[in-house]
């Protein structure tokens, strides 16, 4: 697979767009049908050496298509294969038309399908192409499948899955595995369609990189690929100010570990320089856990025009534990206004649910200053509208979000989205299930902190966090504490 495919995210709309320009090309329609079907076949195969029997069931589209292709190949491969339909495959369209008329065997309908012991499922019948929830009697079949307790190798996605958003179309089969094409699709990433669809194949059916380069979008995988280029360079000269200096601000004598967490965090993960801003009345606390990172007392709004005078102080987490809202927005207002930059967190992005386009405002224009990490709720309070648009993916509420607040988002979950305010969006795919801990989310806005620290790029440094954050969980392990990611994060990896 060409390298730069390997982590572009394609919409089924813009997989039309690309099959046509494949099309008027000169590329054949059903060469690529052909091939899909093929590897369709060899991943049933060589992933179900034992089947008894592999049961194809055709929609009345090119998912169909590519089926009934599977079912031909299956079958001159020696195996037992039943193919079922939904709807009448005499009335299918073009290249499906031709697939259905190549396979030489009984077609029965989808409803006469009954599962049996041994069989393999291939789901052929509804991929890109799904624009509205499933038909009962499909719904019925998966249900049946379910109960069955079978296999399911899925065609490009598994059918009920919406290849835009990954939400489920009245219900959906949960695979094995997935056979896609070229490219992922959001669906394959963002929940629930991720873990419906198992193992995803992503097969190379010869459309051209340029083709697929000139009608993709912004989206990606988030790898080290992406944004490797905008690392922090290290040079043999480096001195602990080159490195940055970040300061965290501390909550209340009550609540103060969310910001000593992003504190080591930012630290752990490469800035110079850490201090942990701390109401007067908090330092005692704060003092007597921190070592590496300094401290620094900040009673208000004066003493942190005095602290700002010092402009090698570039950057600021607000939000972990911080509790007091009318000062996190007087603080926020300041930093602000001194061309800082700021990873607005938790209760930093609570303070303006009131007033979300204040904060945007104070942040808007030229290169982007603010990292925003809301999860779903957090979100809700800065962009009701857009939480509440049921009909716009993950990827897309990001985009809108971060083009909205000209901020890099961070819209967390098992599938976060790393959106830029021009457009590029990532899905996050290395993250352990274990990482959904106490103090995480703080452990995320430190190393956030400390790549912006370092001087990188607001959408760079946040989606490298959110890789590094996800590589220490999984090094960390499961059962790990916050404290435990922090010791567990790593270098970056500066090769390949
Ligand atoms: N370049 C590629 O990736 C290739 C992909 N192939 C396969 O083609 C499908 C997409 O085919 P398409 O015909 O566009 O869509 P579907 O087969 O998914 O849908 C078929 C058909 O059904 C109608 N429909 C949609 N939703 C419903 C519904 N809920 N109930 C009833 N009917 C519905 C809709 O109007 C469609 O016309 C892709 O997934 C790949 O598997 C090519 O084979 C090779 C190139
Ligand atoms: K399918």
């Amino acid at each position: 697979m060409h390298k730069d495919l390997d982590t572009l995210i394609i919409t089924p709309e813009e997989m039309g767009r690309i099959d046509r320009a494949a099309a008027a090309s000169g590329l054949s329609g059903y060469g690529l049908m052909e091939r899909a079907g093929q590897a369709v076949a060899a991943a049933a195969l060589r992933r179900f050496p034992g089947a008894l029997r592999f049961a194809v069931l055709c929609g009345p589209g090119n998912n169909g298509g590519d089926g009934y292709v599977a079912a031909r190949a299956l079958q001159e491969a020696g195996a037992a294969v039943a193919v079922h339909a939904l709807g009448d495959p005499g009335s299918l369209k073009g290249d499906a038309a031709t697939a259905f008329k190549a396979f030489d065997g009984t077609v029965a309908p989808l409803a006469a399908y009954g599962p049996r012991p041994g069989d393999v499922v291939i789901d052929a019948l509804f991929g890109a192409g799904l624009s509205r929830d499933l038909p009962e009697e499909a719904v019925r079949i998966i249900e049946a499948v379910r109960d069955s307790v079978l296999p399911v190798l899925a065609v490009d996605l598994p059918s009920g899955i919406d290849g835009r958003t990954g939400a489920v179309r009245g219900d959906a089969f949960a695979a094995a595995a997935t056979v896609t094409f070229m490219c992922r699709k959001p669906g394959h990433l963002l929940l629930p369609g991720r873990t419906l669809c198992g193992e995803v194949e992503v097969f190379d059916i010869g459309i051209p990189a340029r083709i697929l380069a000139g009608h993709a979008g912004h989206m990606r995988v988030n790898t080290p690929a992406v944004w490797r280029i905008a690392l922090p360079v290290e040079t043999g000269a480096t001195h602990k100010y080159v490195r940055g200096h970040l300061a965290v601000f501390s909550g209340p004598a009550t609540a103060t570990g969310a910001a000593r967490l992003s504190a080591s965090a930012g630290l752990r993960a490469g800035a110079g320089l850490v201090t942990v801003l701390s109401p007067p009345e908090a330092l005692a606390a704060n003092a007597a856990h921190l070592t590496a990172v300094m401290l620094k007392p900040v009673g208000g709004p004066d003493d942190l025009a005095v602290l700002l005078d010092d402009e090698r102080l570039k950057t600021f987490v607000l939000g972990p534990g911080f509790g007091d809202f009318g000062k996190a927005r007087t603080y926020v207002r300041e930093i602000a206004g001194r061309g800082r930059r700021l990873v607005l967190d938790a209760d930093g992005i609570s303070a303006f649910r009131d007033e979300p386009d204040a904060l945007f405002r104070l942040f808007a224009g030229g290169e982007p200053r603010l990292v925003l990490t809301p999860h779903d709720g957090e979100f809700a309070r800065l962009f009701p509208d857009l939480a509440e648009d049921a009909g716009l993916s993950k990827i897309e509420r990001a985009q809108k979000a971060a083009a909205r607040s000209h901020a890099a988002v961070i819209l967390k979950g098992a599938d976060t989205v790393i959106a830029a305010p021009d457009g590029r969006a990532l899905v996050n795919a290395n993250a352990p299930p274990w990482l959904a801990t106490a103090g995480s989310g703080d452990v995320l806005a430190g190393i956030a902190g400390a790549h912006l620290a370092q001087g990188m790029p607001a959408f760079e440094a946040a989606a490298s966090a959110v890789w590094r954050h996800g590589e220490a969980g999984r090094a960390a392990g499961e059962g790990m504490t916050a404290e435990d990611l922090v010791g567990a994060l790593r270098g970056f990896d500066r090769t390949g």
